[in-house]
């Protein structure tokens, strides 16, 4: 039987932080899609209050406005019901304190989209009666005790890599550390042994390996462009295992002795590699041929665990 009822158009409205951004927003985002026809998430910002939070976690880095931007747009990218806009809260009143400020201002950014919110959706029942109070919309609350993703931002900020798992997709490789051990051939491949039981990603030196065996045999083999390509194929490969990576990625070679290899060869440095030594910095690398020789593997072993374990506190 054919429906007489007419549906209006509903669109939905969700705030956030998003610092950082994790599966229980993600559901949340989600769930309220799933409600509507179409989502608008706000990302609200305020360089302050986002430098102190920064300041009282213990997060690697600092998380920009953009960085979060780009995490949404990068997990929301195949779901055209869903817009991401950043909202700058400068000048306003800190939460609670400047709700019809705030309100007025998230409302003035939707005019100019020509955006006109039907429901509200949050997870904190203490807001739904301001939000519905200042928006005129009704307010649906979205897994208010956070029983189905029982994590918190909060949480992630002061215990990112033992909450790894609800850290999103997309925002992992901000967080990942790489750690490179060099020269380890007699203490055996540490860094595969290594990401074997840290469960994560091992990025081979091949390239590194095919250089050596080349230089050996015919000096001067390679030519510069040779040297570009290994570098960026293994930017490359340490980029795409970010998004795979559990919480580190290991590998045996980096930028810097990728560089030291060239300019031993030509003579002086290439500036790409350059650039990528500052672009895909290393959070720990351990050059065992300069480091004193130890007594057995089993001592490298156990002294590069320790140096690797306090990388993740
Ligand atoms: N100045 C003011 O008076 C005022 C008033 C209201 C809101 N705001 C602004 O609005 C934004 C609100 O951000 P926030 O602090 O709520 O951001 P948040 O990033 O901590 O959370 C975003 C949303 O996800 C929900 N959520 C979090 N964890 C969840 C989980 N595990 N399961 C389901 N849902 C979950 C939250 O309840 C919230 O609705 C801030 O920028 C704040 O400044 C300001």
């Amino acid at each position: 039987m054919k429906s007489t009822h007419h549906k209006s158009y509903s669109v939905g409205l969700a705030f956030g932080k998003f610092y950082p951004l994790h599966s229980g927003h993600i559901f949340m985002i989600e769930k309220a899609a799933s409600q509507v026809d179409e989502l608008h998430v706000i990302l609200g910002c305020e360089a302050e209050r986002d430098l102190k939070l920064f300041q009282e976690s213990n997060l690697p880095k600092q998380p920009m406005v953009k960085d979060r931007f780009l995490w949404l747009q990068e997990t929301f990218k195949n779901r055209p019901n869903i817009q991401i806009h950043v909202l700058d809260e400068a000048g306003i009143a800190y939460y609670p304190n400047g709700w019809k400020d705030w309100s007025d201002r998230v409302k003035s950014i939707l005019k100019q989209k020509n955006v006109t919110p039907t429901v509200i959706f949050t997870s904190e029942p203490q807001d739904a009666e301001r939000h519905a109070l200042y928006y005129g919309c009704p307010v649906k609350l979205v897994d208010e005790d956070r029983s189905f993703m029982n994590i918190s931002a909060t949480k992630i900020r002061m215990n990112p890599y033992d909450n790894w798992g609800f850290i999103a997709k997309a925002a992992r490789p901000f967080f990942v550390k790489r750690i490179c051990i060099i020269g380890n051939k007699e203490s055996g491949n540490l860094a595969q042994q290594f990401a074997n039981f840290y469960n994560t990603e091992y990025i081979s030196n091949g390239y590194i390996n095919y250089i050596q065996r080349e230089l050996n045999h015919k000096e001067h083999v390679l030519q510069e462009d040779d040297y570009i390509n290994i570098a960026l194929l293994h930017a490359q490969r340490l980029e795409e295992s970010a998004y795979r990576a559990n919480r580190y990625i290991f590998t045996d070679l980096d930028f810097v002795t990728l560089q030291s290899y060239f300019k031993t060869v030509f003579g002086h440095k290439n500036p790409l590699i350059d650039g990528l030594i500052s672009h895909l910095s290393f959070d720990l690398t351990i050059d065992l041929t300069v480091d004193k020789k130890m007594s057995s593997r089993s001592a490298y072993f156990d002294t590069i665990l320790e140096q690797v374990k306090s990388h993740l506190s």
